[in-house]
Formats: C-alpha cells, sequence, structure tokens
C-alpha cells in the first residue's frame, strides 16, 4: 500500500508540497484547507498532471479531516503568511489560532501520524502543535533549517562558482532574525568554508541567509517563498516515509540538549521512520553557543506570549 502524507493548507507552500511529492511519487496526498473548493481544484489539476508526468499517486482535496484519517505523515503549512514590513512574529497571535484548530482535527484523525509543522512563526508554532497533539517529541518536528541551510548553500555555491552538491552548510537556532548559521560546519566537498571565503564574505553571506525570507517578501510583496520552503518540507517527508536516517536541521523540542529545555529550536537531527532518531550535539564555540541560547531565549518569548512555554 502507498503511504499517505496529509497537508493542511492548500495555499503556497501546501500546493507546492503537494505538487514535490506527487512529482517524486512519493505517497497519496490529501491537500486541506477551510477555504472551499480550493484544496479539490488545486488537488483535480495536479491529479491530471500524473499521466503525463507518469506518476502513480492519487491527489485529493478535501475540507473534510475524515478523509485525512491513518495519515502517515502530516504538514501543516495553514495559516497567514507575512508581507513586507512585517516580521514572522507579526504572525504569532493569528497562526496560533489556527494551529490549535487544526492539530486536535489532525491527531483525531491520525493518532500515530508524525507532524511536520512548516507555518510561521515556526518554532512557537512547533511548540504550541506539540502541547495541542500530546504526542512525544518524536512526532512533532519544525522545518526550517533545511530551508535556511539551502539558502546558506546557495549563497556558498555561487560564491566558489561549484556544483550545489558539493556544498554542505547547517543553519542552527529559531527561524528568525537570530538563526545561526555555522560557516565552521560547512563545506565545500568536504573542505570547511572558513578555509575558502573569507571571513568578512562570509558574514555578508550569513547575513543574507538570516535575511533570505525578507528578501523574497520583499520582492513578491504579497506573501512569502514557498518553492523551496515546500521542497525543504518534502525533504524531510522522504527521509521519514523512506526511513533514511538521514541528518537534517530541524526544530526539535529539546530537553537538555545544547543547555536548553522545553523549547523547539533548531539543532541536526537524525530523521527516519520514528520521526526524530537522535539529536546531533555538535561541540559549538563559546560565540555560537551564546547566539544559540539568543536565539532560544526569543523562541522562548514568543512561547510565552502564547501559553506553551
Ligand atoms: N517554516 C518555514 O520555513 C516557512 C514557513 N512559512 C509559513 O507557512 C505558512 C503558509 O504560507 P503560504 O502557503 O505562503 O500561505 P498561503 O496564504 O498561500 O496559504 C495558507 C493556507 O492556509 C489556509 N488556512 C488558514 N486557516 C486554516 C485552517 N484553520 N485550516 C486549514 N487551512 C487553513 C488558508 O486558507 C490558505 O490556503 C505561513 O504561516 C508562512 O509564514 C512559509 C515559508 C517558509
Ligand atoms: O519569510 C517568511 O515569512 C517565510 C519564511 O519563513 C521563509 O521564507 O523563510
Amino acid at each position: 500500500m502507498r503511504k499517505k502524507v496529509t497537508i493542511v493548507g492548500a495555499g503556497n507552500v501546501g500546493a507546492t508540497a503537494a505538487h514535490w511529492i506527487a512529482a517524486k511519487e512519493l505517497a497519496d496526498v490529501v491537500l486541506i484547507d477551510v477555504v472551499e473548493g480550493v484544496p479539490q481544484g488545486k488537488a483535480l489539476d495536479l491529479l491530471q498532471a500524473m499521466p503525463i508526468e507518469k506518476r502513480d499517486c492519487t491527489i485529493l482535496g478535501t475540507n473534510d479531516y475524515a478523509d485525512t484519517a491513518g495519515s502517515d505523515v502530516v504538514v501543516i503549512t495553514a495559516g497567514i503568511p507575512r508581507k513586507p514590513g512585517m516580521s514572522r512574529d507579526d504572525l504569532l497571535m493569528t497562526n496560533f489560532k489556527i494551529m490549535s484548530d487544526v492539530v486536535g482535527k489532525v491527531v483525531a484523525q491520525s493518532p500515530d501520524t508524525i507532524i511536520i509543522v512548516v507555518s510561521n512563526p515556526l518554532d512557537a508554532m512547533a511548540q504550541a502543535a506539540f502541547k495541542a497533539a500530546g504526542f512525544p517529541r518524536e512526532r512533532v518536528i519544525g522545518m526550517a533549517g533545511v530551508l535556511d541551510s539551502a539558502r546558506f548553500r546557495t549563497f556558498i555555491a555561487e560564491e566558489l562558482q561549484v556544483s550545489v552538491e558539493n556544498v554542505t552548510a547547517f543553519v542552527l537556532g529559531g527561524h528568525g532574525d537570530t538563526m545561526v548559521p555555522l560557516s565552521r560546519y560547512s563545506t565545500m566537498a568536504g573542505i570547511p568554508i572558513t578555509e575558502l571565503i573569507a571571513p568578512e564574505r562570509l558574514k555578508e553571506l550569513e547575513t543574507r541567509t538570516a535575511n533570505g525570507g525578507a528578501e523574497i517578501v520583499k520582492h513578491l510583496k504579497t506573501g512569502s517563498a514557498y518553492y523551496a520552503p515546500s521542497a525543504a518540507a518534502v525533504e524531510m517527508v522522504e527521509a521519514i516515509l523512506k526511513d533514511k536516517k538521514k541528518i537534517l536541521p530541524c526544530a526539535a523540542y529539546l530537553q537538555g540538549e545544547y543547555g536548553i529545555s522545553g523549547l523547539y529550536v533548531g539543532v541536526p537531527c537524525k530523521l527516519g521512520s520514528k520521526g526524530l532518531e537522535k539529536i546531533i550535539e555538535i561541540k559549538l564555540t563559546a560565540e555560537e553557543q551564546a547566539a544559540l541560547q539568543k536565539s532560544a531565549d526569543s523562541v522562548k518569548e514568543l512561547c510565552t506570549v502564547i501559553g506553551v512555554a
């Protein structure tokens, strides 16, 4: 039997995630939204691309959670995106209400599922989903680090004029201005980029990465990025469905790792069929640890506001 993935929110990120999943023939997809007609229309449109793409996946659009029953993975993208001049934190109250509404309905239909949270502000929304779901931390994971690292990798590959396949990078911390691009653990063909790019230039690439979301919002004006974010969420879905044991930076509920407790923050994680299978602890310098702590503090502030700290 094929795997089943539900995507909550049939907007830009959700519909594009459905597209990537179908294009990779990873699973049958259920696309659900509060707006009537939009998930149905997008799902049917995508389904009709399958003969052309030679992929056998069913794609169902719906407003009824009964259709999501027994999902292996649920990706939550429901929520408003930001517009120019806004920070992700400005979405907190609206998206917290949406998250609280959605998670209970998801869990009622798929009590054994693994939830991937995408809605912003990401780390606080992951924490809200974790508390609302009552699942173990292994089954509620936030997507941000894969996207932020992909942005960093894009800029590094461009700078060094090499294939993106040659570049690895890690971005830790919360998905906001305080995220922590870890140049020391980023490489080109195994060579630390700190040996290849001058410190001042590296700083510029780190800053561009941290502002990567805002750069796209500024261009789009009506919303935020969705091609790379949806591809990032689907990389996590694939790692879980295929039990790949893949190390990816994800927002995970820390219980003492990196000296942080009771909070979702981006760290290197091993993803497999059980969801979050391990948190990888890497040695940080005092400066990196302080930056991570600062980032965690800003996540905690948001969690306190919505009562999930
Ligand atoms: N974690 C990350 O790295 C990223 C997070 N995001 C976030 O993802 C979210 C979605 O972004 P887009 O898809 O661009 O927005 P969008 O506006 O295109 O789509 C959001 C969809 O959610 C739906 N929705 C609202 N309330 C709902 C509910 N109660 N149940 C089901 N569906 C509901 C809306 O009808 C809409 O179709 C935003 O909060 C955005 O900030 C976006 C990019 C990257
Ligand atoms: O910038 C935003 O609001 C959307 C997002 O999280 C990203 O693209 O990194």
